[in-house]
């Protein structure tokens, strides 16, 4: 294979994995619940691919002979946190969970952040991002104090109006707060920049920015790097994998942009990966419980995927995945343990194939370490014999 594009949908889960009532997740299923909640939604692009035959509601119809190869996969590390999610994907599993603070960061963390920012911050407790504004948003024009805040996620978030903490600044204070929450082991620190001018208009800005913890071993993307391949990041990526096996990182405003700088990053490519994640899914409307708007962003990527299949040729292979769910009719406004699907194209290759449920998204990584004649991390199980024509194939 000479160029694979691996494509996060973030936060497109496909039904509650066996433990998703230990998270709180039971009965979850973002797509199926985006589908009931929006029946006029059309996809013939994802269902000609199987996404009907991978999705066990039935909510979608089958296709009889799906273009790609599809399967879902369980998340066997512990968590369901975008961080966790792609560094499965790329072959690490955790079984520590990163840690979270459903009741606000210890003192400790707290005294560090203030003497070594100078800053004592508003907040610090679990709340959703856009209700944190309207309680404290008003309280921090005045004060100029920081809003610090958490999920159920391992998230050290910190909100600031732009014209009170601009986002540069923003920057650097979370670049401290990343350095402070390292040997914590926190996911992720984001910096929340909004605007307007009191509760019932603050809104936020493209501006946010993530500094995550960098991976805590190497991840297939350093072998591929270390081989010599290019491997491009679009959107999230660079931040998630702070940046390491890469060679590119292409930053996106949302989808839209996101699904022009993959055209960009694979027509200019020669050998390596395209890994993209689409963030407007989780961010705009999981998160924010809008199952209208996730359903009319998932038609847009639907209605962009012939655009992509077009300009791959034999040599070339498509994978779309998720990094977990996010149920826009579940309680709350976090993520959900979901599996996540696997639909995978390639001129070349075989069509239709079933290709299971598969226990981990490392299975991901272990496919594409043998697409690329290397050995990655190790974990999870290729599927590469599977897609492969002329093959029995069959699922797992
Ligand atoms: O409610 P907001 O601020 O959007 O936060 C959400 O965004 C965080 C990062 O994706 C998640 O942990 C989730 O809680
Ligand atoms: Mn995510
Ligand atoms: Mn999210």
């Amino acid at each position: 294979m000479n160029r694979v594009v691996l494509v996060t949908l973030d936060g497109l889960g496909v039904g509650a994995l066996p433990d998703a009532d230990r998270y709180g997740d039971a009965g979850a299923d973002t797509l199926g619940h985006l589908l009931s909640a929006c029946p006029q939604i059309r996809l013939p692009n994802l269902q000609r691919m199987g996404l009907g035959n991978l999705h066990p509601a039935g909510k979608l119809a089958p296709c009889p002979q799906p273009q790609a190869c599809f399967g879902r996969m369980a998340e066997r590390s512990a968590g369901k946190d975008t961080t966790t999610g792609h560094w499965e994907l790329a072959g690490l599993i955790q079984n520590r969970p990163l840690p979270t603070f459903p009741h606000g960061f210890p003192p400790e963390i707290i005294a560090a952040f203030r003497r070594e920012t100078g800053l004592v911050p508003l907040g610090n407790v679990a709340a959703s991002g856009t209700e944190i504004l309207v309680r404290l948003g008003e309280e921090h024009l005045r004060s100029g104090r920081p809003i610090v805040y958490t999920s159920v996620d391992s998230v050290f978030q910190i909100a600031a109006h732009e014209d009170v903490i601009p986002p540069e600044r923003l920057y650097e204070i979370c670049r401290i707060a990343r350095r402070i929450l390292d040997p914590y082991r926190v996911g992720r620190v984001i910096a929340r920049p909004f605007v307007g001018e009191s509760a019932d208009n603050f809104r936020r800005t493209s501006r946010r920015h993530d500094f995550s913890l960098p991976p805590l071993a190497p991840t297939l993307l350093d072998h591929l790097v270390d081989q010599g391949l290019d491997v491009v990041g679009v959107g999230k990526i660079g931040d998630i994998f702070s940046g390491r096996g890469l060679t590119i990182s292409l930053a996106s405003r949302d989808n839209r942009d996101g699904m022009e700088k993959i055209l960009d990053a694979f027509s200019s490519m020669r050998q390596g990966l395209v890994f993209a994640n689409l963030v407007d899914f989780d961010m705009l409307y999981g998160h924010r419980r809008d199952p209208v708007g996730f359903a009319r962003a998932l038609e847009e990527f639907d209605g962009w995927l012939p655009r992509i299949k077009a300009v791959m040729g034999e040599r070339d292979l498509l994978m779309l995945t998720a990094d977990h769910g996010c149920d826009p009719t579940a309680p709350g406004s976090d993520h959900t343990r979901e599996y996540v699907p696997l639909l995978v194209w390639s001129p070349s290759m075989a069509s239709g194939r079933d290709l299971g449920e598969r226990a981990s998204f490392a299975d991901v990584a272990a496919t594409l370490g043998e697409i690329f004649g290397c050995q990655g991390p190790g974990a999870g199980a290729s599927f590469l014999r599977q897609l492969a024509l002329g093959s029995q194939g069959g699922s797992n």
